[in-house]
């Protein structure tokens, strides 16, 4: 991959010279271009069309009856394509050629007879270009005339575009179509079919509509087609890019489609003070973000002038190849360069931000739909350790709160759990070891001595940390091989005897230390010290009685002080960090024992996902029925935020910013998260904004849409609505602590229900959209003031550059479609059955009708009234369930 996105730029002109000969293409390559477009027939056939419609209103004139109504829906049949009729070959060039459908054509047409023989124009034309192998046809979007979709005639532009991506399974079908609505955009051209509708067809226009300017209009144009097409993977848009483009929210949108070209016609084009054609640094800026999608769009320059051929004299007179004088070149730059937009764009790719060795490793796994990890039930292979271990922030803030942690435990003069006075600190599910070098780390930084312990249950990276306690760790760490919810915890020695340490203990002088160095140096080369346990008691107890030099004294079980832990998936408690810890947590010292991490938080936002959605729908359900109730681990990339805070300036009063209960307002806007790595891995959509951004216009930061992350639920360690527990005497049920101590009776078994979790949230919609699912990140505590997190809210402020973890993404199984100003409303559950654990989720939407309706999510009362505005359901999922894929405890 190199370092800049290759731009691939093709030519439009809408007056080409016919036909496009293998001549043109190679003049257009030698000018640089990638490709070209071509019509797919001549003026001829528009003539031949034009006098077969106007033959038949005219007799038809004194009829106001639709006959396709009562008696034939095609009365005209336009017959078969002639070659005056095209200028299309099936030649060697064919595969450097974008057909373009005619765009006099109108298939929206409230007039039933034009909206048919445009139908009939687009089948020929379709048909005749997949025979001659074109690979691309882009077919103009429908005529919305500035009404949005109110008009019905989408439905029927929709079933023609169905019905040509079933005509031709071999062809690209793009919707060129402008990023909004406006009717004032969309110019007449003479012998267009739209100016043949007959009057009494175009009774039921709403004058007072057409120059509206509806910011999504094309955007829910485009949405209708391509749900009537269900989301046809060779379905795409090919969006035109007006001079002045449209708030960020609406570019937002349209980022999360499969856009595949976008079109910028020579009128974009802003001179410089030098003459020369540029873009403004806003069209600079959604070129670049349009360019970090994983399938960027290509450029088609529309009527920037013909394309320059290798010998001609077509520039004002002059030949291309030959030098203009300086005055000649000073008074006309476009002698210098026969293809300045062309040169523009050329210079724009080079200005693109270089791409990150992390960007290239995580752009495979842009949108790429993975099932989150099973740690717990499945063990993981090397080069997964691997790739967790690449993360530069993870474990750099984990040694940070492990510092932390011992710091304070000494400064607070805290009594540890092993009586020779030093920090008893265990890493459960260790993996190749990485937390216990940062710990190990962290006990050296602060000069805080530990009794280092590290378990996994994993047999084959145990070999590892085994191999890494001899040569990297000097075998200081004891290594014990279970599942952390059967240990019995650290045990001493039966000969080891007690000694004090230097904290907290009013004994503290340098002899002291040295003495207990000595003693540990002495004690850590028993075989009870550096040996490895299994976990299990009979055979710890085995092994140390048979290793441990004879002594009446039994070998004594102690608590740990700080317990450290990664378990956690992509929505925190998703790989069942909660259930692992609640049965380790009554080793714990019970009265100081830290946590690291000590607490964590689930965080979720509804989105518009479709590649998401088609990828589940077409891709994965014929093998998975369940597919579409799977939680996804998904390193989110073509998706748009639904609730955001607002966003879309110009559009009337849909500027809620209403932060819903449970939803925490966002610090960072759909930013950037540092590109990936992996499975677990989280990143957030870039959004490049360009470098200097500065003109008038460039949406400003303010206007930027900022994402409203809700929070779910959280979970705490130690979890103080368990009993503590000093005793280490195991339970049969793996996640259920032992009874405490103080009690001699056994506590009935507590189930997992501890566990379960409930929350609804609800989200302000600003704009109008699909809802394909729901995004889901997390945060977490690790100790006081060092926290993680995949929240686009707060992750740059809280761990920038973290690569770990991807997002989880939870699918609908029905898009869900949200009107402007609406509110959208998510239930979720945790569920348990002390087995498994899975989730559950269903949204819902509503909308405010009557009395102060259309202010958003709040709306307030009348001024002085008492009425309020009605909260109306609108629309719902069904209820969406895991327990199929529920994880096993
Ligand atoms: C996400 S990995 C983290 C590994 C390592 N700490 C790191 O940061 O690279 C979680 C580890 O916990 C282990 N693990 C998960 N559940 C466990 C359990 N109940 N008992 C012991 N180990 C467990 C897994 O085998 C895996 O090695």
């Amino acid at each position: 991959m190199d370092d800049f996105p290759h731009f691939v730029i093709g030519h439009h002109d809408s007056k080409r010279p016919l036909p496009v000969t293998s001549q043109t293409v190679q003049n257009a390559h030698a000018a640089n271009y990638d490709m070209l477009t071509s019509p797919i027939t001549s003026p001829h056939f528009q003539s031949r069309v034009l006098t077969l419609l106007s033959t038949y209103l005219s007799q038809a004139a004194s009829s106001a009856e639709d006959i396709t109504k009562t008696k034939n829906a095609s009365p005209v049949a336009i017959p078969p394509l002639t070659p005056a009729d095209t200028p299309l070959t099936p030649d060697d060039s064919i595969s450097q050629i974008i057909g373009i459908s005619s765009s006099w054509i109108d298939l929206t047409s409230p007039d039933p007879i034009v909206a048919d023989i445009s139908r009939q124009v687009l089948n020929l034309e379709l048909a005749y270009a997949a025979f001659c192998g074109i690979t691309y046809l882009l077919i103009p979007g429908p005529n919305l005339r500035g009404h949005g979709t109110s008009d019905s005639a989408i439905a029927q532009y929709g079933r023609a575009i169905m019905d040509a991506l079933s005509q031709a399974p071999y062809v690209q079908i793009y919707i060129w179509q402008s990023i909004l609505d406006h009717s004032e955009e969309q110019v007449k051209e003479m012998g267009d079919l739209s100016a043949f509708a007959r009057q009494q067809f175009l009774e039921n226009e709403d004058l007072d509509q057409q120059s509206r300017l509806d910011l999504f209009g094309t955007w829910e144009a485009w949405d209708i087609i391509r749900s009537i097409c269900k989301y046809h993977a060779r379905l795409g848009v090919a969006l035109s890019m007006p001079k002045l483009l449209p708030p960020v929210a609406v570019q937002s949108r349209w980022y999360s489609e499969p856009v595949r070209l976008l079109t910028l016609d020579n009128k974009i084009f802003a001179k410089n003070a030098k003459g020369y054609p540029v873009l403004s640094r806003a069209h600079q800026a959604m070129i670049s973000r349009f360019m970090r999608l994983r399938t960027p769009p290509w450029f088609l320059l529309c009527d920037v002038g013909s394309v320059p051929s290798s010998n001609s004299t077509d520039h004002d007179g002059l030949a291309t190849n030959t030098f203009p004088t300086i005055a000649e070149a000073a008074q006309n730059p476009q002698l210098k360069d026969p293809t300045p937009q062309l040169s523009y764009m050329r210079n724009l790719q080079t200005k693109q931000p270089i791409l990150t060795p992390l960007d290239k490793f995580g752009a495979g796994y842009q949108d790429y739909l993975q099932a989150p990890l099973q740690p717990l039930t499945v063990n993981l292979e090397s080069i997964t350790y691997e790739v967790f271990e690449k993360d530069p922030i993870k474990y750099a803030w984990y040694e940070r709160a492990i510092a932390r942690a011992l710091h304070d435990w000494i400064e607070q003069g805290k009594p540890t759990s092993n009586p020779d006075g030093r920090v008893v600190v265990a890493v459960v599910g260790a993996g190749r070891g990485p937390l216990v070098t940062r710990a190990l780390k962290a006990s050296e930084d602060v000069s805080v001595e530990i009794d280092m312990w590290a378990l996994e249950k994993n047999p084959n990276a145990f070999v590892l940390l085994q191999r890494h306690n001899e040569t990297i760790w000097n075998n200081r760490v004891k290594l014990v091989k279970s599942d952390m919810r059967t240990w019995r915890g650290p045990i001493r020695a039966a000969n080891n005897q007690p000694t004090s340490r230097v904290y907290n203990t009013e004994q503290d002088d340098s002899d002291d230390q040295d003495t207990q160095q000595k003693d540990d140096r002495t004690n850590s080369s028993t075989p009870a010290e550096t040996g490895t346990f299994t976990g299990s008691p009979s055979l710890d107890s085995t092994y140390l009685l048979a290793t441990s030099q004879p002594t009446n004294t039994p070998a004594t079980p102690y608590k740990i002080d700080i317990l450290i832990s990664e378990l956690l998936g992509s929505f925190a408690d998703n790989e069942l960090s909660p259930e692992c810890l609640d049965g380790v947590q009554h080793l714990m010292n019970p009265v100081h024992g830290i946590s690291i991490p000590a607490s964590y938080t689930a965080h979720l936002t509804p989105i518009a996902a479709p590649k998401l959605y088609a990828d589940i729908t077409h891709g994965m359900t014929s093998t998975t029925p369940n597919a579409a109730e799977i939680p996804y681990v998904v390193m989110l990339n073509a998706i748009d935020y639904l609730s955001t805070t607002a966003g879309a300036g110009g559009t009337s009063d849909s500027t809620s910013s209403d932060v819903p209960s449970g939803a925490n307002k966002p610090q960072s806007p759909s930013s950037v998260p540092s590109p990936p790595s992996y499975a677990q891995a989280h990143t957030q959509q870039r959004q490049q904004q360009g470098n200097n951004v500065d003109d008038a216009n460039h949406p400003s930061s303010s206007e930027t849409p900022q994402p409203i992350i809700g929070t779910t639920w959280s979970f705490q360690h130690p979890n103080p609505l368990l009993p503590s527990c000093s005793s280490s005497s195991s339970t049969s049920n793996p996640s259920q602590p032992p009874p405490p101590s103080s009690s001699t009776d056994p506590l009935p078994p507590i189930s997992n229900a501890h566990n379960a979790r409930h929350s609804t949230l609800t989200f302000p919609i600003p704009h109008r959209g699909t809802c394909h699912g729901l995004a889901g990140y997390f945060e977490t505590v690790l100790y006081k003031g060092v926290e993680l997190s995949t929240n686009p809210a707060t992750m740059d402020a809280k761990s920038e550059g973290m690569i770990s973890w991807f997002p989880i993404y939870f699918p609908l199984k029905v898009p869900l479609t949200v009107p402007d100003h609406s509110e959208l409303r998510v239930t979720m559950w945790r569920k348990t059955d002390d087995r498994r654990v899975w989730y559950e989720w269903i949204v819902d939407v509503f909308i405010s009708v009557g009395v102060g309706a259309g202010a958003g999510a709040k709306a307030p009362a009348a001024a002085g009234g008492k009425k309020r505005a009605r909260r109306v359901r609108v629309g719902g999922s069904e209820l969406h369930s895991s327990e199929k894929d529920a994880c096993l405890m």
